[in-house]
């Protein structure tokens, strides 16, 4: 584009004849990024209007057709305009800084402040990105932003400069009050960018040295991903896909807020303004130390979190194996970066402005220690083991102000750490379109890439495991054998890591030299080895292994060289080459793989892989399993340490997972091959009754119900787990001996992280229950993908709860469609999640259909009139519901009266909630005819709606008239939007 705009033609001249150009270079990263930069230019040089800007603009007109209409505009403005324009395309096509000084704020601020923002536009979307948050947080507290305005600017589809972009426009309807407190805050924000700036220019040159060295060891030790197997590399640019980052689902009772990488320092979320700590956690596998891996590249590239002008990465897998007392200088200056000179007054000016600094530890769940905030420690130059000196910076007492970022496992994450939280988001691993992004990001060839997805399609509990990103990278990794293979493809985690394991030594060793034998005999040595290392690692907590721990197990070079290995990468001074191996999932699995092969485990090693720990469960039973094969002075350092053991047992309980996945049906043929057949069923048989007994456990501690009301279990995080492990199996006959046992009427799961793989083994688990259970699963993360896989249990659920589960009309469509065939099915409650009206006719079949169906409540989706007209339309012809909620939605008078209509001679209703509804009077005139005639209603809520005096009138008189009708809610009208 250089060229299309370095020319000496005329302006219109250039704008006419180097048009095809211009929209080219216009559109090239298929984003509206520049043309939206362009238009904020041309919008601050007041040469185009806020009508040109819309009518550039126009929302889902093609890119293109939005860039070739601002050159017709420009160009019947004249030559000024086309002057202009040349100059925003070379600013924004060549440079990427566009910056104005504040005294022009300044000048500018004697005119009215919705005309400065206007031609302070294109300054302020470049600055004000990082500062976003904070920004949207002054406009709520203000009272110039509700609730609304925020949802909107931070819509997850926007980029950082459209939703600033978003925020100005907002704030241009919302007058000059809200115009002047952006303007004070932008002010305020260069003020402090240039502090920064001329700060850092005041900086000693050694400073600046040292920031240039830490800066390009974290650009290489970020730069690329390993996991590409056998040694290969791959950018890591080339594969990042944006995971899904959230808030706990209790900060905020509105749908989910994702949030970007910036969010993870920002305001957003903060519980604790005092607490440095941000805890970034996520399931084995979500995405975390590749998360990290990000923040540290965009830093070191100066792309993101440039407020910090230090950044200190730290691997506590790396920090388990420093034995050495250490300071925090020690830590930071030998752990990531030696300064070459002036070693003390770079600390000093750490010290000085730890506001400018940021630490960040990846993986507390692998430190040996857990976290404990008892032993005290202030003084950055005193010595102590690793993890007192990392608890006490993560508490604040070293290095107050120092902005820490830590991530782990939920399991490892205990109340004492939680105290010290400025906040928590959760990574969930990828959305259905991340997965779609990561497969098209694997493969070059698109039409690779086409195919992996569309078989993802057609099998949807592969699809549910593709949302964990490792195994979306394995399957991914693998997709020859899964789209040659004639074989069933994988349903289970397990059979997708022996798709892994097949295809890395297949590559070692391709087909033709197998001599006849199968890839399992061929390897199965290399899998004992590492199946050995893998087993004690996890047996002791170690991830890291030296070149002797190699050498005892039997490692040889060439099982090395099959690729389940990685050399360690670490910023350590530390020399000596150590390995890990490709992911702690794939530890975990060559652990499982070591117990099915090995010939002399010990007879406690598989009952103590399935000892349950919840907390309210019982005793702590994992000792043993440790006891079976530590040495002592290991044993009893985890004797001592009870909670240590809790923390490390996921690890644990994920080999006791593949365990029974490897000993199923479908795969104990791959190791009868290589081992005494005795062995493998005997093992089977034994991993079946563990499990029995542990579930057996679980539902005998179920407290018996108080009297009148159902029997309840709410399932510990053990359930899921055990559940998991039963689906692994893939045994009929062992999941129909669990569920015979579970006697309850309620099921509840709320807030046990399950997501779509965990819904694929409810679903296997649950079909086989006794009796029909209310299945309550609010504040999960199914989505789409888990709904679908609940369906063959649905005929068991008598009422079905997913309040907050991202569920949209495609998922929940196809439960309604088998649901209408089940009996037992009689309630569903979907607040909270992301239904329109395209729902809407299936529930309205539903009700058609089920003559038994008691309740239906679908608060908080987006519903409107439409939808509401065709629900009726099933209420028309049903006789039993019960139960209809409706609050904030946006049926409206036309809704209300639709539903009205349809529910007035029920005699089933029992209660209605129309709460927050845009409902006017002529609504609520028509809900009292439901009052007056309704036989069976006994409450009716219609707080926060828009119903004037008529309409309270005419409904107060119908509940005279209906003296059965216990209460009408009508706190909160707001009259001026009525009619
Ligand atoms: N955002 C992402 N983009 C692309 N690939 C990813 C992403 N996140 C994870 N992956 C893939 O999944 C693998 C596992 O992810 P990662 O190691 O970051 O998970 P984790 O949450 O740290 O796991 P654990 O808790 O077991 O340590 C990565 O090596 C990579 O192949």
């Amino acid at each position: 584009m250089e060229s299309a705009v370095c020319v000496t033609m005329l302006p219109q001249e250039f704008v006419l004849r180097r048009r095809a150009d211009i929209v080219d270079a216009l559109c090239i990263s298929g984003s509206s990024e520049y043309l939206e930069s362009v238009l904020d230019i041309l919008l601050s040089q007041e040469q185009l209007t806020w009508e040109d800007y819309h009518n550039v603009l126009v929302p889902g007109r093609p890119l293109h057709a939005n860039a070739r209409q601002l050159l017709d505009i420009v160009f019947s403005k004249g030559v000024e305009p086309c002057v202009d324009l040349m100059t925003a395309l070379k600013q924004v096509l060549t440079e990427s800084t566009y910056a104005r000084g504040i005294e022009d704020i300044n000048e500018e601020r004697a005119t009215a402040s919705t005309h400065t923002l206007m031609t302070q536009r294109a300054r302020l979307v470049h600055e004000l990105p990082n500062s976003l948050d904070e920004l949207l947080n002054i406009l709520v507290a203000s009272g110039h932003f509700a609730a609304a305005d925020y949802e909107m600017v931070k819509r997850p589809i926007r980029t950082p400069s459209q939703q600033v972009r978003t925020l100005l426009n907002q704030v241009q309807g919302k007058g000059e009050s809200a115009a002047e407190v952006v303007l004070q805050y932008a002010e305020q924000h260069q003020t402090c960018n240039s502090l920064l700036n001329k700060s850092e220019q005041n900086f000693p040159k050694e400073f600046n040295r040292y920031k240039k060295k830490l800066s390009s060891s974290v650009l290489a030790q970020s730069s690329f991903v390993g996991m590409y197997g056998g040694g290969s590399v791959m950018r890591l640019d080339d594969i990042y896909t944006e995971g899904q980052l959230e808030l706990p689902q209790d900060f905020s009772l509105s749908s989910s807020v994702h949030l970007t990488l910036e969010d993870i320092v920002g305001e957003v979320g903060t519980v604790n303004t005092e607490a440095d700590t941000v805890l970034v956690s996520g399931d084995a596998g979500s995405g975390k130390s590749t998360l990290f891996q990000r923040m540290h590249l965009l830093w070191a590239r100066g792309e993101a979190f440039q407020n910090f002008l230090l950044l200190f990465p730290f691997s506590c897998r790396m920090l388990n194996s420093e034995q050495r007392e250490l300071s925090v200088i020690d830590l930071l200056f030998h752990h990531c970066c030696w300064p070459d000179r002036d070693k003390d007054e770079i600390f000093q000016f750490i010290l000085d402005n730890p506001h400018l600094v940021i630490f960040t530890f990846d993986g507390l769940d692998e430190l040996k220690d857990t976290f404990s905030d008892e032993q005290r420690l202030c003084c950055p130059s005193q010595c102590a083991p690793v993890s007192i000196l990392l608890f006490n910076l993560l508490q604040g007492c070293l290095m107050k102000g120092v902005r820490k970022i830590v991530s782990s496992r939920p399991q490892a994450v205990t109340p004492a750490l939680k105290k010290h939280l400025r906040k928590e988001v959760i990574l969930k691993g990828f959305s259905p379109s991340d997965i779609d992004s990561f497969v098209r990001k694997h493969h070059n060839d698109p039409t690779v890439a086409f195919k992996v997805l569309q078989s993802l399609k057609t099998n949807k509990a592969l699809l549910g495991l593709c949302h964990s990103p490792v195994l979306c990278w394995i399957v991914s990794q693998c997709h020859k054998e899964l789209l040659d293979n004639c074989e069933e493809s994988p349903k289970s985690i397990t059979h997708a890591f022996l798709m892994i394991l097949q295809h890395f030594f297949q590559r070692q060793s391709p087909a033709s030299r197998t001599d006849g034998l199968s890839w399992m005999q061929q390897h199965h040595q290399t899998v004992l080895h590492l199946g050995q290392l893998a087993f004690e690692g996890i047996n002791s907590s170690i991830f890291v292994f030296s070149q002797a721990e190699l050498s005892k197990c039997g490692v040889t070079e060439l099982d090395v060289e099959s690729g389940f290995l990685i050399q360690s990468k670490g910023m350590s001074s530390n020399q000596i080459k150590t390995f890990e191996f490709l992911h702690v999932t794939m530890q975990c699995f060559f652990a499982a793989a070591f117990i099915v092969l090995s010939t002399n485990i010990e007879h406690c090693t598989i009952p103590r892989l399935y000892k349950t720990h919840d907390t309210k469960m019982g005793p702590l039973g994992s000792t043993c399993f440790h006891a079976c094969l530590s040495s002592s002075s290991q044993q009893q350092q985890l004797l001592d340490d009870r909670e240590t053991i809790e923390t490390k047992q996921q690890n644990i309980q994920i080999t006791a997972m593949f365990l029974c996945g490897l000993l199923s049906q479908k795969h104990q043929c791959l190791w009868l091959q290589c081992c005494v057949s005795g062995n493998v069923e005997k093992r089977t048989k034994q991993v079946a009754k563990c499990l029995s007994k542990a579930l057996q456990k679980h539902f005998k501690s179920i407290p018996q119900p108080v009297q009148g009301e159902k029997k309840s279990m709410h399932a510990m995080p053990d359930f899921v787990w055990l559940i998991k492990c039963i689906y692994e199996m893939q045994d009929i006959s062992v999941a129909k001996e669990a569920m015979s046992k579970m006697d309850v009427q309620h099921l509840k799961l709320t807030y046990c992280n399950i997501g779509p793989v965990e819904c694929t083994a409810l679903g296997y688990v649950l079909q086989h229950l006794k009796n029909p259970v209310g299945l309550q699963l609010d504040y999960n993360s199914a989505g789409d993908v888990g709904v679908e896989q609940l369906l063959p249990c649905l005929h068991m659920c008598q009422s079905l709860y997913l309040r907050n589960n991202n569920i949209s009309d495609e998922g929940i469509c196809k439960v309604i469609t088998k649901g209408i065939l089940c009996e037992n099915f009689q309630k569903i409650a979907l607040f909270n999640n992301k239904l329109t009206d395209k729902c809407m006719k299936n529930f309205s079949e539903l009700l058609k259909n089920k003559q038994n169906f008691l309740a239906l409540r679908v608060g908080n989706n987006n519903i409107s009139a439409v939808g509401a007209k065709q629900l009726a339309e099933g209420l028309k012809l049903n006789h039993s519901l019960q139960h209809l909620g409706l609050w904030g939605n946006k049926i409206g008078d036309t809704g209300a009266k639709a539903l009205a209509y349809a529910l007035e001679n029920s005699s089933s209703l029992v209660w209605l909630s129309l709460v927050g509804n845009d409902v006017g009077s002529s609504g609520a005139f028509a809900l009292a005819s439901v009052i007056r005639n309704c036989s069976s209603l006994q409450e009716l809520w219609l707080s926060d709606n828009c119903i004037t005096r008529p309409g309270v009138e005419s409904l107060t008189q119908a509940l005279q008239h209906n003296i059965r009708v216990k209460s009408v809610w009508l706190k909160k009208q707001s009259p001026q939007q009525d009619g």
